[in-house]
C-alpha cells in the first residue's frame, strides 16, 4: 500500500508522533514530504523539515496532530491561519472526540486513529473512527496506519475510550506486568538481570503463541497446567475471585475515565 501523495504535516513530535514517524519512513515515506512543527524544534528525524512556526504555505495532503490534549488549543491557534485545508486531518489525541476536533479544524475529513508505542517495530495496534469519510479517505487513513501493524475500525466513537485503555495504554501495562513477573522471580531468589530476562522472554514467545493459535489464551494456559501440577496452583492465585480481572478492569475503567475527562476538557 503507497503512502497518499502530498505533503504530511505534523503537529507535535514526541513519543508517539515521533514512532510513528519513523515506522513510515522505514516503510518508504519520502522524508523530504514531511513537516514536523513543534514548540521546541526537537525530535524530527533526519531529513524530514522541523519548524516551530506554521510555514507561509498552502495546506498539506495530510495534518496529523500529535501533542497532548491539553495542547489542543494551541494546535488550534497554530493551524488557524493554514491557507485551504488538508485533505486529512489525522488525531491520535486520547480523548479528543471528533466533535470537538472538527468544531476546531477544518478539512475534507478527519479520522481519530489511537495507535500504540509499538507501532516503532512495526507490530502496534491502531484503532481508527471517523463520522463520515469518502473511500478515498479511508484508504489514505488506512495507508498510514498498515505499516504501523495491526489496524480496525471501530463503529462506535462511544467505545473509543476503552480501545484507547485496552490498546493505546495496553502496552504500558504489558510493560508493568513483564517488571512485576521479573520482580516476583527475584523475590523467589534469581539474580534480577536474569529474572528480568527470562520474564521478557516468556512474555515475547507467549503473546507470538496466542497471536497465531486458533484457541483462546484461555484454553492456552490450561494446557501449560498439567492436572495436579505446580502451574496450576499459581493460576489458582490468580483466579481467585477473579483477582486478576478484577484488577484490569478496574485498572481499563480509570483509564478510561481519565480519556473521557480528557474529552469533556476538549469540547
Ligand atoms: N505515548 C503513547 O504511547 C501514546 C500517546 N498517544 C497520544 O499521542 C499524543 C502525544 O503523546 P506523546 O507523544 O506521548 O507526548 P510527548 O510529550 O512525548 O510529545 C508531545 C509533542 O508535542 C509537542 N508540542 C507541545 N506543545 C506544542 C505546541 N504548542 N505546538 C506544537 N507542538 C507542541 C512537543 O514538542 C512534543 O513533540 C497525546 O495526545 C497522546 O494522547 C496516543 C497513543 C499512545
Ligand atoms: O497516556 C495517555 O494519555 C496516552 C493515551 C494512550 C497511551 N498514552
Amino acid at each position: 500500500m503507497n503512502f497518499p501523495a502530498g505533503p504530511l504535516w505534523l503537529i507535535g513530535c514526541g513519543n508517539m508522533g515521533g514512532a510513528m514517524l519513523r515506522r513510515w519512513i522505514a516503510a518508504g515515506l519520502n522524508p523530504a514530504t514531511v513537516t514536523v512543527i513543534t514548540r521546541s524544534g526537537q525530535g524530527a528525524p533526519e531529513g524530514v523539515r522541523s519548524l516551530t512556526a506554521l510555514p507561509d504555505e498552502e495546506a498539506p495532503a495530510t495534518v496529523m496532530l500529535a501533542l497532548k490534549p491539553q495542547q489542543i488549543d494551541a494546535a488550534q491557534a497554530l493551524l488557524a491561519p493554514m491557507r485551504g485545508k488538508p485533505q486529512l486531518l489525522l488525531s491520535i489525541l486520547a480523548g479528543v472526540d471528533y466533535a470537538a476536533l472538527s468544531q476546531r479544524f477544518a478539512a475534507d475529513t478527519i479520522v481519530r486513529a489511537m495507535p500504540n508505542l509499538p507501532v516503532a517495530i512495526g507490530k502496534g495496534v491502531t484503532s481508527l473512527y471517523t463520522a463520515e469519510a469518502s473511500e478515498e479517505a479511508i484508504a489514505a487513513a488506512e495507508a498510514f496506519a498498515a505499516p504501523l501493524g495491526h489496524y480496525e475500525w471501530i463503529a462506535d466513537e462511544a467505545h473509543f475510550d476503552a480501545v484507547t485503555a485496552l490498546a493505546g495504554s495496553g502496552p504500558g501495562f504489558v510493560f508493568r506486568f513483564a517488571d512485576a513477573l521479573a520482580r516476583a522471580g527475584a523475590a523467589l531468589g534469581l539474580p534480577g538481570d536474569q529474572a528480568a530476562r527470562l520474564a521478557i522472554a516468556t512474555l515475547e514467545g507467549s503473546a507470538i503463541m496466542a497471536a497465531e493459535a486458533d484457541v483462546s489464551p484461555g484454553i492456552l494456559a490450561d494446557r501449560v497446567a498439567s492436572p495436579g501440577g505446580s502451574t496450576r496452583e499459581g493460576l489458582n492465585v490468580l483466579d481467585r475471585d477473579d483477582a486478576l480481572v478484577a484488577l484490569l478492569t478496574a485498572t481499563l475503567a480509570a483509564s478510561e475515565r481519565r480519556n473521557a475527562e480528557m474529552a469533556a476538557a476538549a469540547r
